[in-house]
Parts: structure tokens; sequence; C-alpha cells
């Protein structure tokens, strides 16, 4: 069966399973990638403030005139904006620089267990959507302590955890966890960059016999997988391999043996010790 191409993460908020990925993009270049993006189908939109990106994310939601509801964009609180008062400062300069009076998903960027700011930053995620600021609340990063720690505390569940997650460094302990708490897990780093995933034999094999690219192949693996997706490319004709993921199936074969390029700690960039401000 085909993957729904919307999935629904709060309630009466539903998001793209496949987006935009913007980390090291901005200016023209982010420009040019968003408009081409937009103009194909795209439909989310992957920021944060770490990435200093959103001015020129924002201005290319603009000039693409799409109507505010037909968009979806997340951003994400950095470390150093953490605690209860810098949280909201963050997120009204995000949406300055976005052009925006809401963003649909707002995350915690990292937990930075060292600095014990997460649940009171969570805190004020909770009353920001409250107060409308954003549609959808998550984390990303998250471990499983991370996430019972803030449903302790809080009685309230992320949405959305965004975690590294590729056939390679498949991170499972975290997306079970996910999954146990109803949590949807979004994929960074989804076409294994760091574990050279594109080039692995079984990926190639794979692409060779449904007649695909090995980055459709991954991609595909990864909504098969329940995962959603924010690839990255600066490469303009990139955008549309990675979206045509949809109305073609990876058979159980397939799904297995990519299942099993797992690689556990290899690759994986560690959540509790990361240290992006
Ligand atoms: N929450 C978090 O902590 C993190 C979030 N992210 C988010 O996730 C997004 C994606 O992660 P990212 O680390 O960028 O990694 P990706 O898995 O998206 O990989 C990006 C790399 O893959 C290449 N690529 C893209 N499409 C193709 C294709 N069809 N065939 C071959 N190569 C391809 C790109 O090359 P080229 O650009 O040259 O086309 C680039 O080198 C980020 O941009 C960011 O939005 C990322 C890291 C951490
Ligand atoms: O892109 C992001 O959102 C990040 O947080 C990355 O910079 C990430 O920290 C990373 O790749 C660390 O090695």
């Amino acid at each position: 069966m085909a993957p729904a191409q919307q999935l629904d993460i709060a309630d009466g908020v539903s998001m793209p399973t496949v987006g935009v990925g913007t980390w090291r993009l901005d200016g023209a270049l982010l420009l040019s990638i968003l408009d081409r993006a937009l103009g194909i189908g795209y439909r989310l939109v992957d920021t944060a403030s770490y990435y200093r990106n959103e001015s020129a994310a924002g201005a290319a939601l603009k000039a693409s005139g799409l109507a505010r509801n037909s968009f979806f964009v997340t951003t994400k609180i950095r470390g150093y904006d953490q605690g209860r008062e810098c949280t909201a400062r963050a997120l009204g300069h995000s949406l300055r620089r976005l052009r925006l009076d809401h963003v649909d998903l707002l995350l915690i960027h990292w937990p930075l267990p060292m600095r014990d700011l997460y649940v009171a930053t969570w805190e004020e995620l909770i009353a920001l959507r409250d107060r409308g600021l954003t549609r959808a609340i998550g984390v990303s990063n998250f471990e499983p302590v991370h996430i019972e720690r803030l449903v302790a505390e809080t009685g309230v569940a992320p949405a959305v955890n965004q975690i590294q997650c590729n056939p390679a460094v498949q991170n499972n302990a975290m997306r079970q966890h996910n999954r146990i708490r109803k949590i949807h897990s979004q994929a960074w780093e989804p076409l294994g960059n760091r574990s050279r995933l594109l080039e692995h034999q079984v990926v190639r094999a794979v692409a060779e016999e449904v007649r695909r690219t090995p980055a459709q192949v991954v991609l595909r693996w990864h909504l098969a997988r329940h995962n959603s997706v924010i690839p990255k490319t600066a490469t303009p004709q990139r955008l549309a391999e990675n979206l045509d993921i949809f109305g073609w199936d990876l058979d159980d074969d397939h799904l297995h043996r990519l299942d099993r390029l797992d690689q556990g700690a290899e690759g994986r960039v560690d959540p509790a010790i990361n240290l992006v401000e």
C-alpha cells in the first residue's frame, strides 16, 4: 500500500511526510532551492535558529505566494535559548525572521541534559502552543529518559521527536520508545551521509532491482518504517528525485536487506553529549 503523503501529529495538525532540510543552506542558494521545491510540491520546510537561515526561508515562503495554511514550517529552540523567558523571546525572533505569525511545529533542538533546562523549556513550549504561536510542539534528539521526564513533570508528550535515523544508523531504541509514547519519529540525516549509505552495495543493488535511485530507495525505506523525512540538497535536480517516493513499493525482502544495514553506535551522534548551542 502506498504511504500517506500527510500524517496527523496532533489534534487538527497534519504534517507532510517529506520536507526540505535546510541545514547549511542560506541566501540566494536557499531561495532558489525553496523556490524550486515549493514549485514542484514540497510543503514542509525544516529550519532552526541555529541554521541562521530563517530570514531566507521566510523570504522564499513569502515569494511563493502560497496561502499560509498550505505550507508547514518547523523551527527549533537552540541550546542557549533554553529556559522560560529566553524560549518565548527566541520564538519571537524566529517568527519575525520567518515573516510568520505562527510556526506549525516548534522543537527543542537538543536536550542538553547538563544544562537541566529542557523541562522548563518544554513548559514554555506548551504555553506558546496554547497562545497559538505554534500549532504543534515537539523535541529533537531526545532519548527515552528525557521524554519520560517531560511526561512525568508536565503530563504532555511531544508530538514529534526529530532524530538521526537512516538504515545505517537506525536509533531503534529511540524509535521504539517514540512509538510506545505515540510520538512521531522524523528522520534527520535520512540519506545517511556520515555512513556513505548511498554508496553501500546493498542500497545500490536494491535500487537497480526496483529501477530507482539509491536515495529514493533509502527514503522509501523510511516511509515503510513509519518515519517522515527532511532530506537536504543543494542540487536542484535532486529535489524532484527525493519527492518521487510515492506510488511504488519496496517488497519485504528489499526492506529486510536494508534493515540489516544498521551499524549501531557507528556514525551515531550521541544526543546526550552533543553540545549544539
Ligand atoms: N534536529 C537535528 O539535530 C538535525 C536536523 N537536521 C535536519 O535534517 C536535514 C537533513 O539532514 P542532513 O544532515 O542535511 O542530511 P541528508 O541525509 O539530508 O543528506 C544530505 C546530503 O545528501 C546529498 N543528497 C541529497 N539528495 C541526494 C540524492 N538524491 N542523491 C545523492 N545525494 C543526495 C546532499 O548533497 P547535495 O546537497 O550536494 O545535493 C547532501 O550531501 C537537515 O538539512 C536539517 O534540516 C540535520 C541534522 C541534525
Ligand atoms: O543540523 C542540525 O540541526 C544540527 O543540530 C547539526 O548541526 C548536528 O548538531 C550535527 O550534525 C552534529 O554533528
